[in-house]
């Protein structure tokens, strides 16, 4: 491999890292992206493996592991695990990936979406800054929870005005729901995990990075209820609409599919996070946005959208009706809130790293729909055939 160089031109060394989340949706594609392009060696904590298998094992053909010394699995959870402060000695680097961070779990399950999101994350900030270990840290774009253009009234011209929507990581504030709306206990515990890391920084001198994920979505993100997931599951938006399209089903659209995000392939956002791995220098002391403010589309607009790609990949006919509309209360329950409208502003991370997103939203639609169409539809025509007992 070639002598890799950061972005001042000065060579890359070799490290370790200690991936915490590593078998989960983004650490399978960030140990696939450092396994095939840099010499790092990782040791990948999680209590599954399944979206890492072919990482760690022998194939087929060669009867040889593909990265026999650069990857090493171990299944702990970090709860209640004493290995752990070993393996971040071990490492140069740790990556928290480690979460409760579906939506359907914030109201009904706040408690585990609490522990998980900002308990269990505390060993992790203790080990790094007690030995003097580099931290990366993944929150979310949800502590910036509601813009304030959506407490103007409807008709107001200032709702128009960036200044009063666009997501900036210096300035904006942190607008969560009242205490009974605990769709904001994930929010909340992550906003407090960021602050105790950026004190330890600024107090103790942790060396660390926080992202801020935007809706990162591709392959292999969640389950598809009732086929690699439990029946009655409710995964992330693009899981649950990838389901109803498999299924041919209506999509259901959650309060009118109003709510605004912008999706970023991701491919794109872990070459960000690549960067940031490989850019101490850089990297260190910021929080960054990570997201695609050029793809940003209302739910219902999602819903048409991959509607009309899975119709393209597929050859299938669309439905007659589409989508149908489901209260909150409905679909996930009492305490259900919303974030209404998120658009990354992406100044520092262009400043610091110089990273910019790629891919449209149609284009990553049509690789992801083709991806559960290759790897779901098999499986659930199986499970459609099968007589139901009544
Ligand atoms: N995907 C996104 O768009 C997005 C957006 C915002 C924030 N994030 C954040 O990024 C991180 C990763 O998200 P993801 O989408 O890959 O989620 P994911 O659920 O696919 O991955 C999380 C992984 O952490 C593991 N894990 C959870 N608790 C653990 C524990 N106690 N011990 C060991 N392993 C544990 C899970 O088994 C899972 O494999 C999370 O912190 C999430 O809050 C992601
Ligand atoms: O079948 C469905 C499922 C969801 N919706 C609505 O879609 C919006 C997006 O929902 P989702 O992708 O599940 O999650 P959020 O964007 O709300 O939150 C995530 O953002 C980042 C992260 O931190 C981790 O991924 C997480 O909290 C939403 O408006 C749903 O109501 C739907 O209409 N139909």
């Amino acid at each position: 491999m070639a002598q890799r160089l950061d972005l001042d031109g000065k060579p890359i060394k070799a490290i370790t890292i200690c991936m915490i989340g590593a078998g989960g949706f983004i650490g399978s594609h960030l140990c696939e992206k450092i396994l095939h392009e840099t010499p790092h060696k990782i040791l990948a904590l999680d209590v599954y493996n399944d979206k890492i298998k072919h990482l760690l094992e022998p194939d087929s053909a060669s009867g040889t592991a593909p990265f026999p010394d650069r990857i090493q699995f171990h299944r702990l959870n970090i709860k209640h695990d004493s290995r752990l402060e070993g393996l971040i000695k071990m490492s140069d680097l740790t990556i928290n990936l480690a979460a409760i961070c579906t939506p359907a779990d914030y109201n009904t399950r706040p408690l585990d979406t609490i522990y998980s999101n900002f308990i269990d994350a505390l060993p992790v900030v203790k080990y790094c800054s007690e030995n003097g270990k580099r931290l990366i840290h993944f929150s979310t774009c949800e502590v910036y929870g509601k813009t304030i253009g959506s407490f103007l009234p409807k008709d107001s011209p200032l709702r128009q005005d960036p200044s009063y929507y666009v997501l900036k990581e210096d300035t904006s504030p942190c607008i969560f729901g009242s205490i009974e709306k605990q769709r904001w206990s994930y929010a909340c515990a992550k906003q407090l995990i960021e602050r105790l890391i950026y004190a330890e920084g600024a107090e103790n001198g942790l060396e660390f990075t926080i992202v801020r994920p935007f809706n990162w979505i591709g392959p292999r993100m969640d389950f598809i209820p009732g086929i690699d997931g439990p029946s009655e599951g409710v995964p992330r938006v693009l899981a649950c609409f990838s389901n109803a399209l498999l299924r041919r089903e209506p999509l259901k659209l959650v309060d009118g599919g109003q709510s605004q995000r912008t999706f970023i392939y991701i491919k794109d956002a872990i070459e960000a996070v690549l960067l940031m791995i490989e850019n101490p220098a850089r990297a260190n002391g910021h929080i960054f946005n990570v997201g695609n403010p050029n793809n940003e589309v209302t739910v219902r607009q999602l819903a048409e959208m991959m509607t009309e790609v899975y119709a393209k990949v597929t050859g299938e006919s669309a439905l007659e009706k589409p989508t149908i509309d489901v209260s909150s209360k409905e679909f996930y329950g009492e305490g259900y809130d919303d974030s209404d409208k998120r658009i990354p502003d992406m100044t520092i991370i262009n400043k610091q790293l110089g990273w910019n997103p790629k891919t449209s939203l149609w284009d990553l639609l049509e690789s992801t729909l083709t991806y559960q169409h290759r790897t779901y539809a098999e499986a659930i025509k199986k499970v459609l055939a099968k007589p139901t007992s009544s």
